[in-house]
């Protein structure tokens, strides 16, 4: 017989790096079990008698203070636990103070609050530091302990932060207990010589004391099970109903044309009617390589939700069902969906065969935190879903130049042929023209339209409020964010018509001014979007073998005459707080894909300098795979289904929180006047053959139309919408750009205020407006 596991409870404050921390756990004590209970998942009577199951606990980091009953939860009783329940404790961070506290020593808040940065820290080489040398220490703490004399802690590493706060305690250690603590972070990325050294000694320790105290652990039974779940990692897709497997095939032709821009191939289908929809994820610069055009038809199936609906809409040409979703959520819907629509054999070298296309906003994120959004002024809500079904597509290799017709329809030979065959035509026309120009955009003309700017006092001061959340521990970093709203005035400017629309020339006039390597071009009733974004949120390769990769972006600088790679890297790479920023998003993004995937997560890229049209940024990456067998749900070839948990799991995209997400997300909707919606959520694709790529909507402008015709919970299951008239009397237009950036302690109110309005600025041109100067 197979000896039982060692099992670890793992208890988490409500923290971003939980999941690094049972990453760290299973490589430093081979072969546990670990179980992970929120701090207030069970009362104290409940959980004493199951304590006698683990052979220890960790108790995580956290925001907040460990004196605030609704921050540490049940944490501070398992110090005071009587000795027949004792059993070995790891404190981290909010762990430690918590410790610290109930054992008599004294908090205190930093003066200078360490987030996410490094320190050596000096430690006695005894206990959880036996055998270890140097110890750099990544810190994300505002509080401290200071021990008193008869405090029944005893210090085992500190670290000496001079003139800024002196002496801190990083490690103790219980006089009698057998507790011990570090107050820096063991599982981030950065931390080097004390993160599985001193794990590897604190599980050493804790089995000689459990075998001195000769400690009999209780077997596993149902009530156990029923309690605690299964052990981290739980890999789990979304569920799916069950479905015939009518696998499709993709048919695909492949032409080589290179020079011929995607705003040529566009203007072949049906971009410049204005009252038709049309999908767009372009390429427009490096390191993007791909860029999808959905061909769409009147009959594309176009699927809308708003959070707190219990229907979604599928509107497919004139008729609309209204789709009851029986508790299901809208990500399983859509999984199921998909799974309906496997398909098989297109090009292995063209990412996208067909599939959903379009956006998921950043309020569908907060819902699944379970925070709850913050309301819309708009009745009936814009839709938070807005996604089409993609069946044709032309799919343009910008690298080789290699063009990918495709198809998932059936026997749709002679479309294919046909547009093989346009498309060949207009590149030689393309080609032979004289001047090689790309079908040119309007430039937005001045004077047309009112630009509403965030308020610059304003916004500084609540800069300033976020700060002293920092300061108070309840978040290590907040992303703010402001909204800028422009109108457009020029009715004979905006007269859209069959032949022209307006969102289309501005679109490519931002991927002049901006071009970005996740741009985008969305026209989906009643939403237009405009992307031009740096960042990738999310994707996921086709499996098997699917890799998941994270591109998060924290740090901006400014692009302009003057500022050379060299100068750019100095500002960005060699400056303490961009490091630190990035930092805090780098653990908090390796948490939640360690959440979903389970171990096998790394750190590709550590804060590459990255040049774009108006910035320079700082980017890493992180990737992982996840065990083996996890993506074949369901016996077949899996569908991408893992990867759409993995997007479903990590929203709202961490880079445009903060961390420890759900705490900031709860800060910053005090901060903030109204919600983001599209802003700060992800577009993209999701793949019938598996793949998925999703990019952070920053540097856009979204609007909505003023009527939503399908989300009307109509009492019929399905209705026929009012035909759409092609040419519409011009309304004023509502653009909305958002735009922000991440506070940490460090920050500057007018440097952050200057580094939003460089964001707002890329996008905002192409409104012919500019910021006036000293605002
Ligand atoms: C908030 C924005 O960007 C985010 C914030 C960044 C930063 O603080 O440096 C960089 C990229 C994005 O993750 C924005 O573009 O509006
Ligand atoms: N990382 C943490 O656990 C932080 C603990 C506490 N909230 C502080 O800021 O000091």
């Amino acid at each position: 017989m197979t000896p039982e596991p060692h099992k670890i409870l793992l208890v988490d404050s409500y923290d971003s790096f939980t999941y690094n921390l049972a990453s760290l756990c299973r490589r430093s004590i081979p072969g546990c079990a670990i179980y992970i209970i929120k701090n207030d998942q069970l009362p104290l009577p409940v959980l004493l008698p199951y304590l006698a199951c683990f052979s220890a606990i960790i108790v995580g980091p956290g925001p907040g203070s460990p004196n605030v009953t609704e921050d540490i939860g049940l944490v501070r009783d398992l110090w005071k636990v009587s000795d027949q329940h004792l059993l070995p404790i790891f404190g981290v961070c909010l762990g430690l103070q918590s410790l610290a506290i109930e054992s008599g020593a004294r908090l205190r808040k930093l003066s200078v609050v360490k987030h996410g940065q490094v320190s050596r820290v000096k430690h006695t080489g005894t206990e959880i530091f036996k055998g270890v040398g140097d110890v750099d220490a990544v810190r994300y703490h505002s509080l401290h302990v200071e021990l008193r004399e008869h405090s029944n802690v005893e210090e085992l590493a500190c670290a000496d932060d001079e003139g800024e706060n002196g002496k801190v305690v990083m490690a103790l250690k219980h006089k009698s207990r057998p507790f011990w603590a570090v107050q820096y972070h063991p599982e981030s990325v950065l931390t080097g010589g004390g993160g599985i050294e001193v794990l590897i000694n604190f599980w050493r320790l804790a089995q000689n004391w459990n075998k001195t105290q000769q400690r009999l652990i209780r077997m596993w039974d149902t009530e156990a099970h029923n309690l605690f779940g299964s052990p981290w990692p739980i890999i789990r897709p979304p569920p799916t109903s069950p479905c015939h497997n009518d696998r499709r095939l993709v048919s695909t032709t492949v032409l080589r044309l290179p020079n011929i821009p995607i705003p040529v191939i566009c203007e072949l289908f049906s971009v410049t009617d204005e009252s038709s929809p049309f999908v767009l994820l372009d390429s427009a610069a490096q390191p993007g390589r791909y860029s999808i055009i959905g061909c769409l038809t009147a009959q594309s199936p176009q699927i809308t939700h708003s959070i707190g609906d219990s229907f979604v809409h599928l509107k497919e040409g004139s008729s609309c069902s209204h789709i009851e979703l029986q508790g299901h959520n809208i990500w399983s819907w859509l999984a199921s969906f998909m799974n309906r629509r496997k398909a098989s054999g297109g090009s292995p070298n063209s990412p996208f065969w067909g599939g959903l296309i379009g956006y998921l906003s950043y309020e569908l994120g907060v819902q699944s935190l379970s925070v709850h959004p913050m309301p819309q002024a708009d009745d009936p809500r814009h839709p938070d879903v807005n996604l089409v079904f993609v069946e044709r597509s032309v799919v343009l290799d910008t690298t080789s130049g290699d063009v990918y017709i495709q198809s998932i329809t059936e026997d749709d030979g002679e479309w294919i042929a046909n547009t093989a065959a346009k498309l060949q035509t207009t590149a030689q026309e393309y080609s032979s023209s004289v001047t090689n120009d790309t079908p040119s955009s309007t430039k937005a003309r001045p004077n047309t339209s009112t630009v509403t700017l965030p308020d610059r006092e304003l916004y500084k001061s609540r800069i300033n409020i976020a700060k002293e959340h920092l300061f108070s521990g309840d978040s290590y970093e907040l992303c703010l964010t402001a909204n800028t709203r422009i109108t457009l005035n020029d009715p004979l400017a905006q007269k859209a018509s069959r032949h022209h629309s307006p969102s289309w020339q501005r679109y490519k006039h931002l991927r002049e001014v901006n071009p970005a390597p996740h741009a985008a071009y969305f026209r989906l009733h009643p939403t237009t979007l405009l992307a031009s974004s740096p960042e990738r949120f999310l994707s996921f390769s086709r499996p098997p073998n699917a890799t998941y990769q994270l591109r998060p972006i924290k740090g901006t600088i400014r692009a302009g005459p003057g500022i050379t790679r060299a100068f750019a890297e100095n500002a960005l790479r060699g400056s303490k707080k961009e490091v630190a920023e990035n930092l805090m998003i780098v653990d908090l993004i390796r948490h939640d894909l360690h959440g979903v995937i389970g171990e096998d997560v790394e750190v590709k890229q550590f804060c590459g300098v990255e040049e774009y049209k108006t910035v320079w940024q700082l980017v890493s990456v992180i990737e992982g795979k996840p065990a083996e067998g996890a993506e074949d749900t369901d016996g077949r070839r899996a569908n991408g289904a893992l990867g759409w948990e993995v997007l479903r799991r990590s929203l709202p995209p961490g880079s445009m929180t903060g961390a420890p997400k759900k705490r900031s997300v709860e800060i910053l909707q005090t901060l903030e006047d109204e919600e983001r919606s599209l802003y700060s959520g992800v577009f993209g694709y999701w793949c019938v053959g598996g793949g998925g790529d999703w990019s952070v909507t920053i540097r856009s402008c979204f609007k909505y139309d003023g009527t939503y015709t399908c989300a009307t919970h109509s009492a019929s299951r399905q209705d026929v919408l009012p035909a759409v008239h092609k040419e519409r009397t011009p309304e004023p237009e509502h653009w909305v750009i958002g735009a922000g950036g991440a506070i940490t302690a460090l920050s500057n109110a007018d440097e952050e205020w200057e580094e939003m309005v460089v964001k707002l600025q890329s996008v905002l041109r192409v409104f012919g407006a500019a910021i006036p100067r000293g605002n």
